[in-house]
Order: structure tokens, then C-alpha cells, then sequence
């Protein structure tokens, strides 16, 4: 499996001067295609702030950062546009559009790629929306579904249009053991049909399970996995 994303001694901190806090601590890490990650650790130890760096939200400020095949310290605003369009993200709080209902959540996820026809978004992402198991919910607005129904929206809109990359962070934590269990679930599965790359930032031991990797991570650098978290799982 070739690395779709390679951090080398990759740092970052937050304020400037005397009110500089350093974060990120020559952070090493390789994420191979197809792999699902999950990067874990006490509250405040980076991990969000590593998430949005490999995910090419924020611009890396030293070391070396290699997300699908380009160099991202440096990079332009357009060349972090561009390259976002291969990654989908699924965050805590689902961030749907309340005034759209969940075809047109996920519809316009498709707008943004210039690859579909117009006149195939509708079955696209109404066939999206039936694979999370939303078949009977695709014309519901955001305020009529469950917390699990909406996170399965919003996995329906990061992956359809067949992102390279899928970035979420805690997809699971507003959500009650059996439906965040099904989230991951469906996360997992779809990734796999698309050869798809998950790195998932979670508190939540009961989805370990789920990844190929674990990455620990504490005050900053990163860790080896404590033997006690993988088999809490
Ligand atoms: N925009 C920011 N400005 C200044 N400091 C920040 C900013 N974002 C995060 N930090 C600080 O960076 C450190 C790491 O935060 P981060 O959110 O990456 O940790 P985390 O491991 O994801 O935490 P949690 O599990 O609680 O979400 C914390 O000390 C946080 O206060």
C-alpha cells in the first residue's frame, strides 16, 4: 500500500511571541491508502489541530507534510482548495443545512465537484442516502431525524463524491451506543467498497475496533499505543 498522507517532524503551535504555545511536537506518520486510522488521546493533546493539518485545513507551519502526493507546507490557499476537494469530513455536530432536506445536503456536496451531470445528482444522492440506510428518509428535513440518522447524512454527503480521504472528528460523540456503533459501521464499510481512507479522531473505546491503526496521542507528540486501550475495545 502506498502512503496517501506523510507528516515528518511535523510541528505547530497557536499565538506568537510571548503568548506562543507549541502544540505539535515533530509529529512522524504514515497513513497507507485504503487504512483507517484512528487517532486517540486525553482531551487537549492535539489531536483536532493534527486532524485539520493532515485534512489540509490549516496550513503546516514546520517540518514536512505530504498529503496525496503534494508537499502542503507552503502551499497556496487554491492549492489547499484544490486538494480538499479529494477529502470529505464528518465532524461532531453533523453541520447539515437545516432549511435543506437530506437529498439536497448531500446533492450539494456534489455541486461542488465539476465531474457529475446535473442530471444525475438527484439518483446520486438518493442511491447515497439508501446505502447509509436512509432509503425511506431522503426527503426529511435535518430536524426530523434522530442524532444517528443525521451523522448517516453526513457520512452520506463526505463520501459521495468518492473522496480519497475521509477526516471526522468524534463522529460518534453526541450519539447513544447503538447508533454510533452503526456510524462507524457504515463508515467502515463504504470506505472499504471505495478503497477509501478514514483517519478518525475519537474518545470513544468502543469503536478501537474498527481501525487498522491506532495512534496515541499525549501533551503533543505522539505515542505508543498503551496496550490497555486496544483491548478495552
Ligand atoms: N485556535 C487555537 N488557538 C489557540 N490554542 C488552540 C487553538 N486550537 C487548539 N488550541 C490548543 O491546542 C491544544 C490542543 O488542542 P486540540 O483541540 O488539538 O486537542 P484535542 O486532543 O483535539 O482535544 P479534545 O480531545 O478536547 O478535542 C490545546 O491546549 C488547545 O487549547
Amino acid at each position: 500500500m502506498s502512503a496517501i498522507i506523510t507528516a515528518h517532524q511535523l510541528s505547530h503551535h497557536f499565538g506568537e511571541g510571548q503568548l506562543q504555545k507549541q502544540v505539535l511536537f515533530d509529529i512522524d506518520l504514515e497513513i497507507r491508502a485504503g487504512e483507517i486510522v484512528i487517532l486517540t488521546g486525553p482531551s487537549g493533546s492535539g489531536k483536532t489541530t493534527l486532524l485539520t493539518l493532515l485534512g489540509g485545513l490549516r496550513a503546516a507551519q514546520s517540518g514536512s507534510l505530504t498529503i496525496l502526493g503534494q508537499e502542503i507546507l507552503g502551499a497556496s490557499k487554491q492549492q489547499l482548495g484544490k486538494l480538499r476537494c479529494n477529502i470529505g469530513y464528518i465532524f461532531q455536530a453533523h453541520n447539515l443545512l437545516s432549511f435543506l432536506t437530506a437529498k439536497q445536503n448531500v446533492r450539494m456536496s456534489l455541486e461542488l465537484h465539476d465531474s457529475f451531470l446535473e442530471q444525475d445528482l438527484d439518483a446520486i444522492a438518493s442511491n447515497m442516502l439508501t446505502a447509509v440506510g436512509l432509503a425511506d428518509r431522503i426527503n426529511y428535513y435535518p430536524d426530523a431525524l434522530s442524532g444517528g440518522q443525521r451523522q448517516r447524512v453526513a457520512i452520506a454527503r463526505a463520501l459521495v463524491s468518492h473522496p480519497k480521504i475521509i477526516l471526522a472528528d468524534e463522529p460518534t460523540a453526541a450519539l447513544d451506543k447503538k447508533s454510533g456503533r452503526d456510524v462507524v459501521e457504515i463508515m467502515q464499510r463504504l470506505a472499504q467498497e471505495q478503497g477509501c481512507t478514514i483517519l478518525l479522531v475519537t474518545h470513544d473505546n468502543r469503536i478501537l475496533d474498527i481501525a487498522d491503526r491506532i495512534v496515541y496521542m499525549e501533551d503533543g507528540y505522539l505515542v505508543p499505543t498503551p496496550a490497555l486501550d486496544v483491548s478495552a475495545a
